[in-house]
């Protein structure tokens, strides 16, 4: 699992290790996931985490293009508009409150989403994650790194100007309650006043990598080729 691959890395420090450990409450695991190692019971795999973060407007195709950057580059697709819907499918306690929340074009508690992708992680062999539509605010970007620990390797952006993320999102026929003009344009402002601020600051960072995301699929996909080609070439991906 990714959190035993992670914590046996050898490219993390020793006292990274330890602090990353006691975030995510599984120092125990770890020692359990050490002993287990050298019993031969897992196999060994010392691979870094390498998490990408991809934001833009409703309906800027982030899950469009991520299947296809699954396709060719291998990572574990987790969308977070993905987990939320799945968890109002299973009538789970937070069920009606993300439902709500969904409907009204407002984020949902961020501790729930980090709770959510933190189980994903670590259920997941894979060492490459697609992170979508999240960090969607402040307090998200902010509760991920106090859960899970870890900064993102690559911030995607897919900038799209609003008239195309609704004209996409009206015909997107996937039966969502938040596909309609009056959610669209709630979700809008919210886009506009809470995940710029998070675009800017990894602008900032010097980690975000904005795609103009008019054309077809594929031209916009050739756009974000490149980006994960290059990192390939290094021994972190
Ligand atoms: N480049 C594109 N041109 C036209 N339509 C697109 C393009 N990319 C995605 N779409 C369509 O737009 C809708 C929204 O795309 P989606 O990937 O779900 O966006 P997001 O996850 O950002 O909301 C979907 O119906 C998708 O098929
Ligand atoms: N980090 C997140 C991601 C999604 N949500 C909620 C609120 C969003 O409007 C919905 C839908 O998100 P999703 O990423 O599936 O939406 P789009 O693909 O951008 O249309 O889920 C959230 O509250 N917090
Ligand atoms: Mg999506």
């Amino acid at each position: 699992m990714w959190r035993r691959v992670a914590s046996l890395s050898s490219s993390i420090s020793s006292s990274f290790l330890a602090q990353t450990a006691s975030r995510l409450n599984t120092w125990e695991s770890l020692t359990t996931g050490i002993a287990q190692q050298a019993k031969g019971v897992i196999a060994p795999k010392e691979k870094t985490p390498f998490i990408t973060f991809v934001l833009g407007g409703p309906g800027s195709g982030k899950g469009t293009q991520c299947i296809k950057i699954v396709e060719t580059f291998g990572f574990a697709h987790l969308s977070a508009g993905d987990l939320l819907r799945r968890e109002i499918a299973s009538k789970s306690a937070d069920g009606a409150m993300i439902l709500n929340t969904i409907k009204e074009g407002k984020i949902v508690p961020s501790q729930v989403t980090v709770k959510l992708i933190q189980k994903e992680m670590e259920l997941s062999d894979n060492h490459k994650f697609l992170i979508d539509g999240f960090p969607r605010t402040e307090e998200n970007r902010v509760s991920f790194e106090q859960i899970i620990g870890v900064e993102p390797n690559v911030v995607l952006f897919f900038d799209c100007p609003e008239e195309e993320m609704v004209k996409r999102v009206l015909n997107r026929n996937e039966g969502r309650v938040d596909d309609n003009l009056e959610t669209i344009k709630k979700r809008l402002t919210v886009f506009q006043a809470l995940s710029l601020p998070v675009i800017n600051y990894y602008s900032e960072k010097g980690k975000l990598y904005t795609i103009k995301a008019i054309g077809t699929e594929d031209e916009i996909f050739e756009q974000v080729r490149p980006i994960f080609a290059a990192f390939e070439k290094r021994p972190s991906l």
